[in-house]
């Protein structure tokens, strides 16, 4: 029977495809005595051999992929496996206590990884107690027969079910097969569901039982602009579904006309519309859907998608890649925003009760000031490519600018020193995130370039509420009056100074939204590539007098964000 689930729609698209389980498999078992130890010690050769061949597959895929760098981590794996030092322990522990295979693995694994992590200074030891860990649940689920899920190795199209997708799931969805992603948890603004977006991958997030519903096989239908999601649908459930997806495929072949127009409203003011990339890759898809800049590259996940710091010359063709690409149009990068829900598996922080209220971003940048260096010399020396803007993630005082703008002083002064071409033009701005930093907008303003709100995080901070929790999520609310008023206090304060106000959150390209922004006088909008050309073509039938009138009416006279809604509907009817 077909079942209804409702969810957060996250990225646009409508799909239909069989599920595929992203769930940790149940690898308990019991310990139990044997008579026949050759017969175990065969089980063993058997789960050994089938796990050498996966890793091999899966080391294939991804050097294929992902590129031969990356694929050596499953050399370590396949090490582990053909290890006779731990091998041979584990087939003695068979045969001289005459226990099963499952049990005789755990013991002498567990043992071997104790032993690598009480050597806490030796990162080397670390790493190899965590590839053991790894290898021995592939050899556990061989042993016990059950299904280990692995998002590299798809090769059908499905959509993928799961808890929760972290970002680096996420970078992992080949696009081929993977139709759309629906998970238990999550918000608009959890970093999955923007990947969702730059992707084109239609997601709902936080259906709250997805893993309950779906068992392996069953067939999904999705809207990731409704939020809704069928189990195993009927075929005139599938016909309505096939039927949205070709009205959206229609819309979309619409709003793609305006490619290559600028952002002119009604009344003939141009807007910047910019794009949030994580990586150079993401370019593609700027220019595809006819970015006018870059207004947040988020730089954290170059250190998320490598297995140690990337080196300078690393990032500086990173850097250079991107400003080269967008061939002298803006580019804002933001230096490393570690921590919240990205996280790097190589930087040890410890465990935090607030990891959104911890050792985070600037915060890291900071206090490990090497690291910040380096970026700073990479982003220095690639200013030289293209229009350059850096910008600090996360800062909630002046002196956390004046601390990252005087390493950033250092360091040019010290590139220049060195003859390395660095260029003179290059804009330093902040992320206004927190609110404290929105309400002393007026202060900071007399010393940075510009601001770039980044609504994902002043909104949890302004409301106290999770931006990944789906059951706050009525209280995330991008249009209640004190945000609008937090904004225009941020608008205001950068317009009195002479300098330039963006926004980088997702806010900036949500349609109910635009006409508020617009109103306050927002100068340039950061949003997912995808969801450009339908902000254009909304701004293209906006009048910006009329839009400042219902901006001015929402902040004075409005409750409730509602209230807000209504007068935005009432403002753009057409
Ligand atoms: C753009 C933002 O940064 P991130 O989503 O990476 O936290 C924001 O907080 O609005
Ligand atoms: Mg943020």
């Amino acid at each position: 029977m077909a079942e209804l689930l409702k969810g957060i729609a996250v990225s646009d698209g409508v799909a239909v495809a069989k599920a595929y389980l992203l769930v940790a498999p149940d690898l308990s078992f019991e310990k139990v005595s044997v008579d026949d130890v050759s017969a175990e010690s065969a089980r063993l050769a058997d789960a050994l051999a089938k796990s050498t061949s996966d890793l091999e597959a899966i080391r294939s895929k991804a050097a294929e992929s992902l590129g031969e760098e990356e694929a050596q981590v499953f050399d370590a794996h396949l090490m582990v496996l053909s290890d006779p030092e731990l091998i041979g322990a584990i087939e003695s522990n068979i045969k001289d206590n005459q226990v099963n295979a499952e049990s005789a693995l755990k013991e002498v694994t567990d043992m071997f990884i104790g032993m690598f992590e009480a050597m806490e200074d030796n990162p080397y030891m670390q790493e190899r107690a965590a590839d053991i860990r790894d290898v021995t649940k592939r050899v556990l689920s061989h042993l016990l027969g059950v299904k280990l899920p692995d998002l590299t190795m798809i090769d059908e199209e499905v959509i993928i079910v799961a808890d929760d997708l972290t970002p680096s799931d996420t970078a992992q969805l080949d696009r081929r097969f993977v139709k759309a992603f629906v998970t238990n948890i999550g918000g608009r603004t959890s970093h999955s569901a923007i990947m969702a977006r730059s992707l084109e991958i239609p997601a709902v997030v936080g259906t709250k039982e997805i893993t309950q519903m779906v068992k392996e096989g069953d067939i999904l239908a999705v809207n990731g602009i409704e939020g809704d999601v069928i189990v195993n649908p009927t075929d005139s459930q599938i016909a309505e579904f096939n039927t949205k997806a070709q009205a959206f495929a229609e819309q979309k072949a619409e709003w793609e006309k305006l490619v290559h127009a600028e952002t002119i409203t009604a009344d003939g003011k141009h807007l910047e519309l910019a794009a949030n990339i994580g990586t150079p890759k993401d370019l593609e898809g700027v220019i595809k859907n006819g970015g006018e800049g870059v207004g947040l590259y988020r730089t954290e996940f170059l250190y998320m998608d490598a297995s140690d710091f990337p080196s300078e010359e690393d990032q500086f063709n990173a850097y250079k890649a991107v400003l080269e690409g967008m061939a002298g149009k803006p580019v804002v990068v933001r230096t490393m925003d570690i921590g919240g829900d990205k996280e790097l598996p190589y930087l040890k922080l410890p465990h935090e009760m607030n990891p959104f209220l911890g050792y985070r971003a600037i915060r890291i940048s900071l206090a490990e000031d090497g690291m910040f260096r380096t970026q700073l010399r990479a982003l220095l020396r690639a200013s030289a490519y293209g229009n350059l803007r850096i910008m600090f993630p996360m800062i909630a005082t002046l002196q956390d600018f004046r601390s990252a703008k005087a390493i950033f002083d250092e360091e040019k002064a010290k590139l220049i020193a060195e003859g390395v071409n660095v260029s003179d033009d290059i804009q330093v701005g902040i992320m206004i995130e927190i609110p404290a930093a929105a309400v002393l907008a007026d202060r900071f303003a007399k010393e940075v370039d510009f601001f770039s709100i980044g609504t994902n995080d002043l909104i949890q901070y302004t409301m106290a509420a999770d931006r990944m929790n789906e059951r706050v999520s009525y209280l995330y609310q991008p249009y209640n009056p004190s945000i609008l008023r937090l904004i225009k206090n941020v608008i205001d304060a950068a317009h009195a100074e002479g300098k330039w106000a963006g926004m980088c959150g997702e806010m900036a390209g949500d349609q109910t939204a635009v006409p508020l922004l617009m109103g306050l006088g927002l100068d340039e909008f950061s949003m997912s590539a995808t969801s450009i050309l339908r902000t254009r073509s909304l701004m293209k039938r906006l009048d910006t007098t009329k839009m400042a009138e219902l901006a001015e009416k929402a902040v004075t006279e409005c409750d409730t964000a509602e209230e807000v809604v209504a007068l935005v509907e009432e403002y753009t009817a057409e």
